[in-house]
């Protein structure tokens, strides 16, 4: 075989996406601990070389229960980064000796978009340090982990188009209309108007009205609604096309 056809490793990495209490999208960042790299580069996307026996979709769901605690968990396969120099900064070749006791200089990437409730506990059964990071306060990040993200986002935005229920996942149980609508906001680029937000709906019988309404807050109560999956199925419908 000629020497200039690579042998490589293969790794998957997660993009977790959460929204949080003050409406922001939010990601899940890992800590590397090692003490040779610096604090302020340890942070990066949960990760892993598969194994030699491992399929890429399975090693992503190991990635996220290892993660999460979390056994079952939307996961959408969205790009492959194989920059030949996407792992040969120094920080990053000292952790992927310490981490795998080998050098490894090249590493193809397969990237993943999982979604997540932000109050859901996280249970990490292989990091440390797991947290919730906004997506305008997330660091400097080795690899191509910020390249990653910013693509994860593009691609968020095409899946919640394709597929409106998966917003849903981001979303707690129960939701008044207005978190529903910032969620929708801090996805899709375009500006909506939450009147006519709230007229379209109102007309989608999956979105189901609760006896509860907010408490202790300033502005006026607003009512908790829940997704109906079963419905949503039946009609399959796009929210604002
Ligand atoms: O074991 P870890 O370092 O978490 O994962 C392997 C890393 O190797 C790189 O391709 C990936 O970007 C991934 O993060």
């Amino acid at each position: 075989m000629s020497p200039d056809f690579i042998h490589t490793y293969v790794s998957v990495d997660c993009v977790v996406f959460g929204f949080d209490l003050e409406n922001r999208l939010n990601i899940l960042l890992v800590q590397r601990h090692v003490d040779e790299i610096p604090l302020e580069r340890r942070r990066k996307l949960p990760g892993s070389l598969i194994f030699s026996n491992e399929d890429v979709d399975d090693a992503a769901e190991r990635v996220l229960h290892e993660l999460t605690g979390i056994r079952k968990m939307v996961l959408k396969q969205f790009k492959c980064f194989a920059d030949p120099g996407r792992a040969n900064n120094e920080h990053d070749i000292t952790w992927m000796g310490k981490e795998y006791k080998h050098h490894i200089d090249r590493i193809i990437t397969v990237a993943y978009l999982s979604l997540c409730k932000i109050d859901h506990k996280i249970n990490s059964t292989k990091y440390d340090n797991v947290d919730w990071f906004p997506i305008d306060e997330v660091p400097e990040l080795p690899f191509d982990h910020n390249k990653i993200i910013s693509e994860s986002l593009v691609e968020i935005r095409k899946w919640i188009e394709s597929d409106f229920s998966i917003i849903f996942e981001l979303l707690p149980k129960r939701f008044t209309i207005r978190q529903l609508y910032q969620l929708y906001s801090a996805l899709s680029e375009k500006y909506i108007d939450i009147k006519n937000f709230h007229k379209k709906i109102s007309s989608f019988n999956y979105i189901v009205p609760l006896d509860e309404i907010e408490k202790n807050v300033s502005h006026r109560a607003a009512r908790y609604y829940k997704f109906d999956a079963k419905i949503y199925k039946k009609n399959n419908t796009k929210l604002i096309k």
